[in-house]
């Protein structure tokens, strides 16, 4: 079998390391005579780009890089493609021709919900294809974990530690926005395993006062700082998120300011220092953590293995600590934010983190 593989949207930690599983499980275990890298994603395929022959060789020493050696955009949906100023042409024949063109016999993606989508609508052109979940934000359906949201929790961690230090020596407020677009999962870890004062994610709209009354009534009973960590998609009840720029077409809202309203509240409300701290894409850069990189090799193993028994048109899943199949129309246009029974919540209220629900 000729796999070809591609990565789509964001980036996240741990791309690199699936890229060198599939090509040993496939080259190495089953014999298979090819891996084509496809660069830049979807648009890769639509434009034609040349491919990038991976072997054993080539693709050594990746499991702890960040990135991703093939590239990758989020502004390239083959159904959906820009081909002007605000213009769009389905270009999806274009990309099923060049897949055929290639002599790929399957494609591998590695992506979130957007490229996800896009190979179900590929898959139902006919294309052989499987997934892998990839994002920081861990909001794929079907499965537990996405490669890259554990180092994205630890870099975030990190940072409170950071602003740990620096808000007690100055008596300061810290905010401090971290990235997750609709789910709240890499606060919720990060606000936990750093110890943030208070946690606001999307999946549980806060009251802007009872949060200012609260974090007065913590300077009443003696702490001389609070840590407040913020995901960008957070809300106030009855408000809407935060918008820095609007999407248009096949781009997607930036989402952005949050963080800087929540400390112009806090700032007015309390009259303590206030400061302000956007991690971004931070979090997205560099080396993934052990666990990243063992999910990451088990996902490409995996995918392999699936392609090996006949298995297409799904995507590799981690659940209950074993990896299995999703079959893509369940991942589709979907959405995993985080249940509001989740543990981590109950675990959170419980060592005292200030969530203004
Ligand atoms: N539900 C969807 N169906 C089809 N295409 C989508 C969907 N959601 C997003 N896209 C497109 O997929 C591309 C990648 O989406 P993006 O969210 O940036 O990456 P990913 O989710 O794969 O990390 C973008 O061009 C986006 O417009
Ligand atoms: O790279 P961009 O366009 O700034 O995207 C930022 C967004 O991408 C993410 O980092 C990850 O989202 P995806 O995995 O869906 O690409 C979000 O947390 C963030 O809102
Ligand atoms: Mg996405």
């Amino acid at each position: 079998m000729r796999l070809g593989i591609l990565t789509g949207g964001g980036d996240a930690p741990g791309l690199n390391a699936v890229i060198r599983a599939v090509v040993r499980a496939a080259m190495r275990t089953y014999g298979w005579p090819a891996v084509l890298g496809i660069p830049e994603g979807f648009k890769g395929l639509v434009e034609r780009i040349d491919p990038i022959e991976l072997t054993p060789y080539t693709t050594r020493g990746l499991i702890n890089e960040g990135g991703t050696i093939l590239h990758t955009t989020n502004r390239a949906n083959p159904f959906q493609y820009p081909v002007g100023d605000d213009q769009y042409a389905d270009c999806s024949d274009t990309a099923v021709a060049r897949i055929a063109e290639l002599g790929i016999d399957a494609l591998v993606v590695l992506g979130g919900d957007g490229s996800l989508s896009i190979a179900h609508r590929l898959a139902e052109k006919g294309v052989t294809v499987i997934g892998t979940p990839k994002t920081i934000d861990n909001d794929i359906p079907g499965t537990e974990l996405c490669f890259g949201h554990m180092t994205a929790v630890s870099t975030a961690t990190d940072a409170l530690d950071r602003l740990h230090t620096t808000a007690e020596s100055h008596h300061r407020i810290m905010v401090v926005e971290l990235m997750g677009r609709y789910a709240g999962w890499i606060t919720l870890r990060a606000g936990i395993a750093g110890a943030a004062d208070a946690i606001l994610i999307p999946e549980l709209p806060f009251d802007a006062d009872s949060l200012c009354e609260q974090v007065k009534e913590r300077a009443r009973e003696g702490a001389t700082f609070s840590i407040i960590a913020v995901a960008e998609g957070a809300k106030p009840k009855g408000g809407d998120v935060s918008v820095l720029q609007e999407g248009s077409g096949v781009y997607q809202p930036q989402l952005g300011g949050i963080g800087t309203q929540v400390a112009e509240k806090l700032r007015g409300v309390t009259r303590l220092e206030t400061r302000v701290t956007v991690l971004g894409h931070v979090q997205r850069g560099g080396s993934p953590v052990a666990q990243d990189r063992l999910l990451a090799t088990q996902y490409g193993v995996s995918a392999v293995d699936a392609l090996a028994r006949g298995e297409h048109s799904c995507m590799v899943a981690y659940n209950r600590e074993r990896i299995g199949t999703v079959p893509l129309e369940q991942v589709a246009g979907g959405f995993r934010p985080v249940p509001l029974d989740h543990p981590l919540l109950e675990a959170a209220r419980q060592v005292g983190t200030l969530m203004a629900e």
